[in-house]
């Protein structure tokens, strides 16, 4: 029988204001995940897709990120991948974003600084004003570098940090630290449901080999018989959060009440001459290091206090280095198609 549909066609004022998502029923929630081709974003689009219950849109440039991070999802028919540039506005129906989208390794954010600050200014700016026309929620990884090089140890949400505004790091840590701000505007002054995580430094597989980070670094050129470049003085500290803490904990900061900043990380800090040591142990028992020069404004040492994270989200970490550095370099074996060389 034909449904008499000129209540719906002529609605409530109300009810033709709601965004498309919120009228369409639909069990499953639409997710956005920005810069979802790369390290961290493909193992957050795995976690989400995992399960069946959402449909999940990448918007990415392939910068950094590739194609072979998402490559089992290509076809199925919850996922959809969008070649797409942030620093442009896009138009898509969702009811969550996660926005990752930015080169995060030292020597891509570098490369091109005016650009990574465009796309931490303007990316941010265009998937907050996305977010408030779709009244979708936004969650923003922001980073433990809003911090810069720390004067208080461990670092919490509190500390306003100790960033230098013109230095080479600058596009990274001030253009995070403005997206931020707009964030925090986008919620105070038009409702836009934000939530920011503050990651600090997180590795694990498809971290892309030639990435130039610390723990990348170590793990190839251990596996290739090349010496680790660890920098002077080795005596600076980080602490390193294996990536499915990471996505655990994004996921329990979108689904929680709170907005942050929050601090996501795994308190255990270790000097790099210590890590160092550690892929020799754990990796290539045969491998050696030498002492390189640094890089201008390197923070000295970083540690997250993850107070917050563990009252709030009820989180923390639980894979050690010891047990991730395994993991880790058993997929840069894989993809550098070498043998065990550790049984060598
Ligand atoms: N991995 C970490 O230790 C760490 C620490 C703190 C914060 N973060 C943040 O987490 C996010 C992901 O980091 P990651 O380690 O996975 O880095 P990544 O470089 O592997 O991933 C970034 C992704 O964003 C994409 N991208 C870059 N610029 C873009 C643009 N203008 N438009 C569309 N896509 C763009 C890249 O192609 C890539 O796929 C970043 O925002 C980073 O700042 C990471
Ligand atoms: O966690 C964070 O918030 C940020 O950490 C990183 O910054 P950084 O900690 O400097 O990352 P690395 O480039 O991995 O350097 C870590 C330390 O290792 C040292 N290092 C790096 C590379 C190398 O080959 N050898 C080496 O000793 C550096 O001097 C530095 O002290 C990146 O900027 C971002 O991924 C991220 O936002």
């Amino acid at each position: 029988m034909e449904q008499n549909t000129s209540s719906q066609e002529n609605g409530s004022t109300s009810v033709a204001r709601l965004p498309l998502s919120k009228i369409i029923k639909s069990p499953r929630k639409r997710i956005l995940v920005t810069g979802g081709a790369g390290f961290i974003g493909s193992h957050l689009v795995d976690r989400l897709m995992e399960g069946g219950h959402n449909e999940v849109i990448v918007a990415d440039n392939f910068f950094t990120g590739t194609k072979d991070n998402i490559r089992r999802w290509i076809g199925h028919p919850n996922f959809e991948l969008i070649r797409h540039d942030v620093t442009n506005p896009l138009l898509v129906e969702v009811d969550q974003i996660y926005h990752l989208a930015c080169p995060a390794s030292p020597i891509f954010y570098k490369y091109n600084p005016v650009k990574t600050t465009k796309t931490n200014v303007l990316g941010t700016l265009n998937m907050l004003g996305l977010a408030k026309r779709v009244r979708a929620r936004f969650l923003l990884t922001s980073t433990s570098e809003v911090y810069g090089d720390p004067l208080e140890h461990p670092q919490t949400e509190e500390y306003w940090g100790n960033v230098n505004p013109i230095g080479v790091r600058s596009c990274y840590d001030e253009g995070k630290r403005i997206a931020e701000t707009l964030a925090f505007d986008y919620h105070r002054q038009h409702g836009v449901e934000i939530r920011v995580a503050r990651i600090f430094n997180t590795y694990g597989p498809r971290m892309n080999i030639d990435d130039g980070r610390v723990v990348s670094n170590f793990i190839a050129q251990a596996l290739r018989g090349e010496e680790m470049t660890v920098q002077v003085p080795g005596t600076q500290t980080r602490s390193f959060c294996y990536v499915s803490d990471m996505v655990d904990g994004l996921i329990r900061l979108m689904e929680g009440n709170d907005t942050g900043p929050i601090n996501l990380g795994n308190p255990g800090e270790f000097t790099m001459l210590e890590l160092a040591a550690r892929v020799k142990e754990l990796v290539v028992p045969s491998a050696s290091w030498r002492m390189v020069d640094n890089t201008p404004d390197d923070p000295r040492k970083r540690k997250p206090d993850i107070s917050k994270a563990k009252a709030i989200l009820g989180w923390e970490p639980k894979v050690t280095l010891r047990e991730g550095l395994p993991l880790m370099a058993a997929d840069f074996q894989e993809r550098l198609g070498l043998t065990d060389k550790k049984q060598q």
